[in-house]
């Protein structure tokens, strides 16, 4: 069984008293009633410098404890993994924020950049509520300039490490057919669940032809040549709803042909198809039959442009991270996050955010049954944030950078590549 909505009450106060212990100022903001944001900030010896963020979510998708071999909510070891709903996505990520702080401020290292932690709830369900409202707020603003953002990645199975410049945009979408209605036992043309499924058969066909590019060659992508999930568009059924009820969906009365048909879809698209352009194809599908609309589910949002951040000289940020994992000998892989995160409001608003999980050698796991990261892996991460927290809040003004430590990331490190 799932969970409940969960606490996030508690989940603040969690991690409120873990950043005071720290010594960090934590504030609590609440933009949407219940759902509160953590804030918290370790400031540094120039506050005239833009600062670093690190945003983790605290919520997490629920469990289907039946299905797993331990307590999905129990942290349970098992074996040398750290069993657990969340321990890849990402609730490692914001425990490791506090350990590698904590170790850094044992050792008396004092950030130059001061350092923001922002713990946002919501993410799961979109973002609208917690990171996409706290962007709105004047404590944010209150932080002052960003100069970088990180934010949450994947598990890289290999030995080097993931990091994401940019995410596919996800559009939800529902899709209403209409038509007559009849007896089930007649020839009835255009009924709408014949109208709904001949999009739905566009559209899986659109899905098929991005699924056998997968892994083949592409002039489009930006680092290597054979295509990854980020780099081509899913369209995914995931909701299909009809039929004439005898008692609120129990029965159904299967001789009447109903006149509504409803479908579902997750569709992800890749920074190398402009949102614009998939609209027309929706809109395409749709003008061949009559009846039949479609629209972003209204308790979305859909982002209308891709937001990259630059992983060439061009962004010093880019380059500072690419050099703190090499000083460090780590190998990186840059690529297209193929879900979403919460990055993509930084990114809208010209903040270079990356995505990165320190995780290796492990499987990726998010969302599945017996989630687990491997002690060794959770405990080597805290390793990679003191090295890159000491080397990205350690660096003096970067080219483009003014005395007054205005925006940088109007110079260029965020791209917008597609405007609808
Ligand atoms: C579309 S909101 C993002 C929710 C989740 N992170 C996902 O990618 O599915
Ligand atoms: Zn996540
Ligand atoms: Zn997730």
């Amino acid at each position: 069984m799932s969970r409940g909505p969960g606490s996030y009450a508690e989940a603040v106060a969690w991690l409120a008293a873990q950043c005071r212990r720290l010594g960090l100022t934590t504030k609590q903001v609440e933009p949407v009633k219940g759902k509160p944001i953590l804030l918290a900030t370790w400031a540094g010896s120039d506050d005239s410098l833009p600062c670093l963020l690190l945003n983790s979510h605290y919520d997490v998708v629920p469990a289907m404890t039946e299905c797993w071999s331990v307590d999905p909510w129990a942290a349970e070891v098992v074996d040398g993994r750290i069993y657990g709903r969340g321990t890849q996505d990402m609730k490692s990520v914001c425990v490791q924020y506090l350990f590698a702080i904590e170790r850094l401020r044992k050792r008396g290292f004092v950030p130059l950049r001061t350092i923001h932690l922002s713990f946002v709830p919501d993410e799961e369900i979109g973002g609208v509520e917690g990171m996409g409202e706290l962007l709105k707020t004047p404590e944010f603003n209150a932080l002052g300039e960003i100069g970088l953002a990180l934010d949450e990645g994947l598990s890289n199975p290999g030995d080097a490490f993931t990091v994401f410049y940019g995410e596919r945009t996800p559009w939800w979408l529902l899709v209403r057919a209409t038509g007559p209605t009849g007896h089930g036992s007649r020839f009835i043309k255009n009924t709408a669940p014949q109208k709904l499924l001949r999009f739905a058969e566009r559209a899986l066909a659109f899905r098929k032809a991005q699924e056998d590019s997968l892994g083949h060659g592409s002039n489009g992508c930006k680092h290597g040549t054979a295509k990854k999930l980020g780099d081509v568009t899913t369209v995914n059924l995931t909701m299909l709803r009809c039929g004439v009820s005898n008692d609120n969906g129990k029965t159904f009365c299967l001789n009447v042909i109903p006149t509504e048909a409803e479908a579902g879809f997750d569709v992800r698209i890749t920074p190398d198809l402009k949102p614009k352009d998939f609209k027309n194809l929706l809109d395409q599908w749709c003008k061949e039959d009559e009846g039949i609309t479609w629209q972003i589910a209204p308790w979305t949002r859909a982002f209308q442009e891709h937001h990259t951040t630059a992983t060439d000289e061009s962004n010093p940020w880019w380059v500072a991270f690419r050099d703190a994992m090499s000083s460090m000998s780590f190998d990186i892989e840059p690529e297209v996050f193929p879900a979403a995160t919460d990055s993509r409001f930084l990114r809208e608003l010209g903040i270079p955010a990356l995505g990165f999980s320190p995780m290796r050698r492990c499987p990726i796991l998010l969302h599945e049954h017996d989630e687990y990261l491997p002690v060794d892996v959770f405990m080597s991460g805290i390793d990679v944030y003191v090295g890159l927290i000491d080397a990205l809040a350690s660096k003096q003004k970067l080219h483009g950078e003014d005395e007054a430590g205005r925006k940088l990331s109007g110079l260029l490190p965020c791209a917008v590549s597609q405007i609808l």
